[in-house]
């Protein structure tokens, strides 16, 4: 193992060398070939406003500024001051107020698919798939940029790794980083795309004040090697990492307090009566200035309205000329991407995570698997042909579905996690929505029907001994409940942020299913408005096929005496026919005719509208902007 790590640190190695003095070949080209080494990013009059009425206020008041390739502009400014808000509305994210200015990347007005093309968003909080591994991240968002040639692709990983520092946690499941880690692996994956323009939402929060040095040392070097523009929000910069931005942006009150070069600021604040005290850090200096718990808020404000008063045309000032023609004019195409290779990426990536994620599949597999053996169990006596136990044979169909349907609602949870995962790379243009959701419904299948057979052929077949005969369509029709229920998951997961409320939700549908399911209530003495429940829940439909599946051809014992309060279903003949008719009497859902095809087409047509609902989701969600007009 060690042998095969020190092989690919010397190829690295040779590989830089054969690079001169671009030390990052393996996947530095693109920004460089496709002619955009030399972008200009431009933000001009900037607004946002929330509410309406009475209630509008503005977190954002014409906020202007450029950045060039190479150089970094870091937003400063005390909390609430509207960094994030800044990054998000330039980043199209900001959907829950009015976004409004220009925004342009090499003069061209920046939309959504230049920003997929061309631009990386790293939010505050990590994300990642957190049973893959920090090298496996990597290799994935290689393949998924198409960032070089295949066998490539380890190289180009490697020395990523070994330049953000993760080698000692290359093999370590995302899971398991430490914060530091994870914001360089963000880092290293934002790396991988090589955009033109790359934002990032306070790269150091939550670290120590060496690891956010070392990362921040991280991202200034980037920016000139790479030749990037890089706008980032932070908090409170030690002196040396202050001294390594290039433009410098201080906001309070959704205002600008100052933007422009950072040489200049000291000047500037000597000129408006603040200088900066001899040993002072000049970012904590001016941070103090307009944070209301350091200076008065009229100070405050006097601050900012200098800053507007003797920059009334920022745009021209400080921040440059109107002009747009000092950088590269237009952009070029971006990231070829062939959907072929992009689905077998996300077909194998999705076969790891499904293996892995004991949430979602692996884990409900075995406590599905033991709690219908328990039912197998507790419901021991009704395995005999005895008529006496044909409503428990019945009821053993109800909780081997029930219950295990009933355990997606640890899938909302899951999916939703997932699905905010999905937006993110999606955002930033690395899956397609239609790769995502074709590779996952696909690879979901088998293992919805291998589900069905750890529910039914131990704690059914073997416990319960229902008929072998009626294995296929016994787990068809288990595996078309499941999906059913798989699929409504999957559908709260995409349209309810809070997995909370999607869970609840789902909670609710399931006892509807189950109070609708013409088992305990008889359909037909239902009041109107709630039969259509029992006709479009799909509860009834498994129930009714799955006990005359197990029950249609059972040789039932001879029965004499008839019916009475201790055996409700007792027929002279024992007819496995008469028995269901019989069993009529008191489930209505009970049926002695054969509506098996009719109940799974049935089925499977609630799962495909949830399925529908869900990809009109996954789709709106995914190509939703929040455009600045
Ligand atoms: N969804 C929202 N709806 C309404 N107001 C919001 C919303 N999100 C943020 N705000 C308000 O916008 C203002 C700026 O918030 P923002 O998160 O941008 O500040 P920040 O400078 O990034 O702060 P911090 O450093 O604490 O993250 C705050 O007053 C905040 O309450």
């Amino acid at each position: 193992m060690s042998s095969k790590r020190s092989e690919t640190a010397a190829l690295v190695k040779k590989q830089r060398s054969n690079a001169g003095s671009n030390a990052s070949k393996g996947y530095s080209r693109r920004t460089a070939s496709s002619g955009m080494e030399q972008s200009v990013f431009r933000f001009k009059d900037v607004n946002f406003v929330v509410g309406s009425g009475k209630k509008q206020r503005n977190l954002l008041s014409d906020i202007t500024g450029k950045v060039r390739y190479g150089h970094v502009l870091a937003v400063m400014g005390p909390s609430g001051a509207g960094k994030t808000t800044l990054i998000s509305a330039l980043t199209l994210d900001a959907f829950y107020g009015k976004p409004s200015g220009k925004v342009t990347l090499n003069g061209v007005k920046l939309t959504d698919s230049v920003f997929k093309q061309h631009c990386y968003v790293m939010k505050q909080h990590d994300k990642h798939w957190p049973y893959l591994t920090c090298r496996e991240t990597l290799q994935y968002a290689a393949e998924l940029y198409n960032v070089s040639a295949k066998k490539d692709i380890p190289l180009v990983v490697e020395e990523i790794i070994q330049k953000m520092g993760l080698s000692v946690c290359s093999e370590t499941r995302c899971a398991r980083l430490s914060g530091g880690q994870q914001r360089r692996l963000s880092i290293g994956v934002a790396l991988l795309k090589q955009p033109t323009l790359l934002f990032l939402d306070e790269p150091t929060s939550g670290l120590d004040a060496a690891a956010a040095e070392n990362i921040m040392q991280e991202i200034v070097r980037v920016a000139k090697e790479e030749r990037l523009i890089i706008m980032c929000s932070i908090h409170q910069p030690s002196t040396k990492v202050y001294n390594g931005f290039d433009e410098v942006m201080i906001l309070s009150k959704g205002r600008e307090a100052f933007s422009g070069p950072i040489k200049t600021a000291p000047t500037y604040f000597d000129s408006i009566g603040y200088p900066i005290p001899e040993q002072m850090n000049p970012a904590e200096h001016f941070l103090d200035l307009v944070n209301s718990d350091f200076s008065s808020p009229e100070e405050v404000d006097r601050i900012l309205n200098e800053w507007e008063e003797t920059n009334p045309n920022r745009a021209g000032s400080v921040h440059g000329t109107d002009n747009d023609d000092d950088g590269q004019k237009g952009i070029a195409a971006g990231l070829h991407r062939n959907p072929c290779t992009d689905m077998m990426i996300m077909f194998r990536r999705h076969a790891r995570l499904i293996v892995r994620d004991p949430v979602l599949y692996v884990g409900r597999c075995i406590i599905i698997l033991v709690t219908n053996v328990v039912f197998g169990f507790v419901y021991w006596s009704a395995r005999v042909q005895e008529q006496a136990q044909a409503p428990n044979k019945h009821f053993i169909n109800i909780w081997f579905a029930g219950v295990a349907t009933n355990m997606g609602v640890v899938a909302v949870y899951a999916l939703n996690d997932e699905f905010k995962s999905i937006l993110r790379e999606s955002k930033n243009g690395m899956v397609s929505p239609m790769s995502y959701v074709i590779a996952k419904s696909v690879m979901v299948l088998p293992v919805i029907y291998l589900t069905s057979l750890f529910a039914l052929i131990i704690p059914g077949f073997v416990i319960q001994q229902f008929p072998w005969s009626s294995i296929v369509p016994g787990t068809l029709l288990w595996s078309a409940l499941f999906f059913c229920f798989e699929n409504l998951a999957e559908c709260l997961a995409v349209w309810i942020d809070d997995p909370i409320i999607g869970m609840l939700q789902f909670m609710n549908f399931w006892f509807m299913c189950f109070l609708f399911s013409g088992n305990f209530l008889n359909s037909e003495i239902m009041y109107w408005p709630f039969e259509l429940f029992y006709h479009i829940l799909p509860f009834s439909y498994y129930l009714r096929s799955a006990t005359y599946t197990y029950l249609h051809d059972i040789e039932w014992d001879k029965c004499v005496g008839g019916p009475s309060a201790g055996q409700p279903i007792c027929v002279p003949s024992g007819d496995p026919t008469e028995v269901l008719n019989s069993m009529t009497f008191i489930y209505s859902v009970v049926d002695a005719e054969d509506h098996y095809l009719r109940d799974i087409i049935v089925i499977l047509g609630i799962a495909g509208v949830f399925k529908i609902v869900y990809l009109i989701g996954v789709f709106y969600k995914t190509r939703r902007v929040a455009a600045i007009k």
